[in-house]
């Protein structure tokens, strides 16, 4: 766990944890052992910590409420023999804390700093909070333990936390100079006893309002920015028992059990097994080498963009001339506002844009291993391309699809190869977005899923399997919401009061501000789509398609002209078209009393609690749905798509994690209730999967032995 390494009275303490060299409690006894070691041995003058492969990337998430880390921190502060840290890699969390503890820092050019510990609900309590202010002043401290966020080698010298950057070996450098400095005093290395520089509070309330807003609902961010800062007016010794206090309110919150689940399920989404038995441990993927991507929209220029990204040579198609120069320029203009803004030089930006080609028509993708087809949602349009491709590409091809919805078993009828066809879900800006759905259809082959998986993280992306059904996981669960939403308008809400109330829960933006940056007229078009194909003819009247509730007051509205933030006026107005601010309308809540009016809709003051309920409750209860389908193959997939896909809360852990904190029998004896009053809605028949779950008290971790199990029957 760490070796101990003697050499020329230098004591090399190297930690040796694969695969991030985690403080699990094994580790923290091992290096106060060597510690003690090299206290006692004469021979010993200095000594080096470091890490096997990288330095230290903290407390080990599943044990780490054991408080020692901050003894190990005194014990390496207080050593009279000086400590030197050797820093590749990652030196985070409580390897952070570690590393300040040390009497000084050397570091490798490449290695990383950070207090990732809000984002796992928690507070650098081993003291963190109190020696990274007296070490950077109360300003930088008070940024980056709140952020959560990395800095770099070079960031961390300016700060003062390292005290030389290296390009060569950091452990053989220090080792070096921890010979150099054997017998100097130590007496102003020791960052406790620093005075914190600029203890004012100009910067707190600042620092405050940034933090509710980028880690909105986190308890542990806001603590941390008060623990810091009292202990900047405190001895050290008090404001580690400021910091020992407010650390049992984190720990006990609900919310570190939320962002741990959140943390670990984030990383074992990507790992996949099909219902057959195939999995990530027993398929290999083929690897991608170059690629095409048809339809250079607004989809097709971020996919282009992400593999571009990750040096994977892309062509981008279109159906003529005009549109793919439009796409070309987007992309252009968008990798030169990367320029402006320093995220990388011409140089590079020069190089990525080598690997572009462009055609117009599919003629010349006679050598690609991937195609992904990004065109307009449409069926038939869709299976036209794919027959097309299929003639022109080698036959081990992967053709897959950026469809939001549709069926990709009937697409992949339209070729002979329907193994290699696959879904691939994207969300938008797709060059930024971290998720990527991956959809199997019924023939898909596990080489393929591999292949996608492999491609997914390749390009930067968590890559989740999923199966194939309407809307797949994310949308599926999303149509139910909003559905939902614009009940709540027919019934007696307004816009403002229904986004309110999803704000508060968490969400960035409530579903009628997100409507009108999407557009109205989209998802009208969808619907009359929808309608269409069911050969059924909508009127202002039309409630019902297919025997269950819909909503067109989204027509109404586009029918005046309000198709969002792009007409100026959508539930909001914005004063102008692709104005940002959405004040309320006296104008649209006209159009809503008017289209209640004609369905003889009465209005009626809906409770806070009952918005709520009925934003979230429908699309908790399909993500009990797709589980016993199979369509996902666990719950933290759900909890990862939604996490990453449609910014659910992390600390509530997503979807599924949330309900269970709620209670299984509470969620669905709601979802019975509202079953009741809504029959003409199929989103409240309440999952059997759930109910099953509910009555048993079966803990998450065993959910899917009673989905597989009922599946059986
Ligand atoms: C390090 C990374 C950046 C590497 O990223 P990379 O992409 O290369 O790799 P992965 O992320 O895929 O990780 C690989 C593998 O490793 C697992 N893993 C990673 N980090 C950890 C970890 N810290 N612990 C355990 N396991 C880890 C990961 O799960 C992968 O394995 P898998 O099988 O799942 O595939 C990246 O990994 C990263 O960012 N890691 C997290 C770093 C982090 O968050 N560090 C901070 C940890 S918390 C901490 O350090 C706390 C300290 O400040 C000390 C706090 C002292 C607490 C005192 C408590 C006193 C109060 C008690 C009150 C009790 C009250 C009561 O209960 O009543
Ligand atoms: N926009 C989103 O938020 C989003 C998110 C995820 C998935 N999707 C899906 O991605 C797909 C594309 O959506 P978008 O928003 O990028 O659409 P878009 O309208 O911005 O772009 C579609 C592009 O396809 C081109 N095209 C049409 N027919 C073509 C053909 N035969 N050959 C080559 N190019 C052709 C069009 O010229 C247009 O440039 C759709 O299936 C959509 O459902 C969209």
């Amino acid at each position: 766990m760490v070796d101990y390494i003697a050499r020329d009275g230098v004591a090399l303490l190297q930690v040796n944890n694969p695969p991030v060299n985690a403080l699990s409690h094994h580790v923290r006894v091992a290096i106060e052992e060597g510690l003690k070691k090299a206290g006692q041995d004469p021979r010993i003058k200095s000594i080096v910590i470091s890490g096997k492969g990288s330095f230290i990337a903290g407390a080990d998430i599943k044990d780490v409420s054991k408080p020692t880390i901050l003894e190990l921190c005194d014990l390496i502060e207080s050593s009279g023999k000086p400590v030197v840290a050797a820093i590749k890699g990652f030196a985070l969390g409580g390897g952070h804390e570690i590393a300040i503890s040390c009497h000084y820092r050397i570091a490798h050019e490449k290695s990383k700093f950070g207090f990732p510990e809000v984002d796992i609900g928690i507070l650098p309590a081993a003291g963190g909070t109190q020696r990274f202010p007296r070490l950077v002043g109360l300003e930088a401290a008070l940024d980056l333990i709140p952020s959560g966020r990395h800095i770099g080698a070079a960031q961390a010298f300016k700060l003062g936390i390292v005290d030389k950057v290296v390009r060569g070996d950091a452990v053989e450098e220090a080792v070096k100079f921890a010979k150099s400095i054997a017998g100097e005093p130590l007496v102003d290395r020791r960052t406790s006893q620093r005075p914190v520089m600029g203890a004012e509070n100009a910067f707190l309330a600042a620092a405050v309002k940034l933090a509710m807003k980028k880690k909105k609902g986190m308890i542990a961010p806001i603590v941390c920015l008060s623990v810091s800062f009292m202990g900047s007016l405190l001895p050290f010794e008090q404001g580690i028992q400021v910091e020992a206090a407010e650390a049992v309110v984190v720990f006990t919150s609900g919310q570190m059990g939320a962002l741990q689940y959140a943390f670990f399920a984030q990383r074992a989404a990507p790992k996949w097994l099909l219902p057959c038995g195939a999995s990530f441990k027993t398929v290999k993927g083929r690897p991608i080498r170059n690629a095409a991507v048809i339809g250079a929209g607004t989809m097709g220029t971020g996919i282009t963009m992400a593999m571009l990204n990750a040096g994977i040579p892309v062509t981008l198609v279109e159906q003529d001339r005009k549109f793919l120069d439009k796409g070309v320029s987007l992309l252009k203009l968008l990798y030169a506002g990367s320029v402006s803004l320093r995220k990388i030089t011409q140089d590079q930006c020069d190089a990525i844009l080598s690997k572009l080609n462009t055609a117009v028509g599919y003629k010349s993708l006679t050598n690609v291993d991937l195609v992904i087809e990004a065109v307009y949602e449409n069926m038939a349009l869709k299976k036209q391309i794919f027959a097309e491709l299929d003639r022109i590409c080698p036959p081990e091809t992967f053709l897959w699809t950026n469809t939001s919805a549709l069926d990709i078993d009937e697409i992949a009828s339209a070729t002979r190869r329907p193994d290699k066809v696959l879904g691939t879900h994207f969300f938008v800006p797709a060059y930024h977005m971290k998720l990527l759905e991956n959809v199997r259809g019924k023939l898909t082959s596990a080489e393929t899923v591999a292949s996608a998986q492999m491609f997914g993280t390749r390009i930067g992306k968590i890559p989740v399997v999923v199966g194939n059904c309407h809307g797949f996981v994310g949308n599926r669960m999303l149509h139910k919401y909003v559905y939902e939403a614009d009940f709540l308008i027919e019934e007696g809400c307004w816009p403002e009061d229904v986004d309110m109330v999803a704000e508060n829960f968490g969400l960035p933006l409530g579903p009628f501000k997100v409507r009108d940056l999407s557009g109205l007229d989209i998802r009208v078009r969808g619907l009359l789509e929808q309608a269409k194909a069911a050969g059924i003819e909508i009127n202002p009247a039309t409630r019902f398609l297919n025997g269950e509730r819909i909503s067109l007051l989204s027509k109404s509205l586009v029918d005046k002209g309000h198709c969002g933030r792009k007409t100026g006026r959508g539930f909001y107005n914005y004063g102008k078209p692709g104005g940002k601010i959405p004040l309320n309308d006296r104008f649209i809540k006209d159009v809503i009393v008017e289209y209640c009016a004609e369905r003889g809709i009465e209005r009626r003051k809906v409770a806070y609690q009952e918005i709520e309920e009925r934003l979230f409750l429908p699309l908790i209860n399909e993500g009990f749905k797709i589980l016993e389908e199979g369509i996902a193959s666990k719950p933290e997939d759900i909890d990862t798509i939604w996490l990453l896909g449609y910014a659910w809360p992390r600390h509530t852990g997503g979807p599924m994690y949330y309900a269970n904190m709620v209670g299984l029998d509470k969620i669905y004896n709601r979802i019975c209730h509202y079953n009741e009053l809504h029959k003409h809605s199929a989103h409240w028949q309440p999952s059997l999967l759930l109910k099953k779950l509910a009555a048993s008290k079966t803990p998450m971790k065993d959910w899917m032995e009673v989905a597989q199990a009922s599946s059986k029957l």
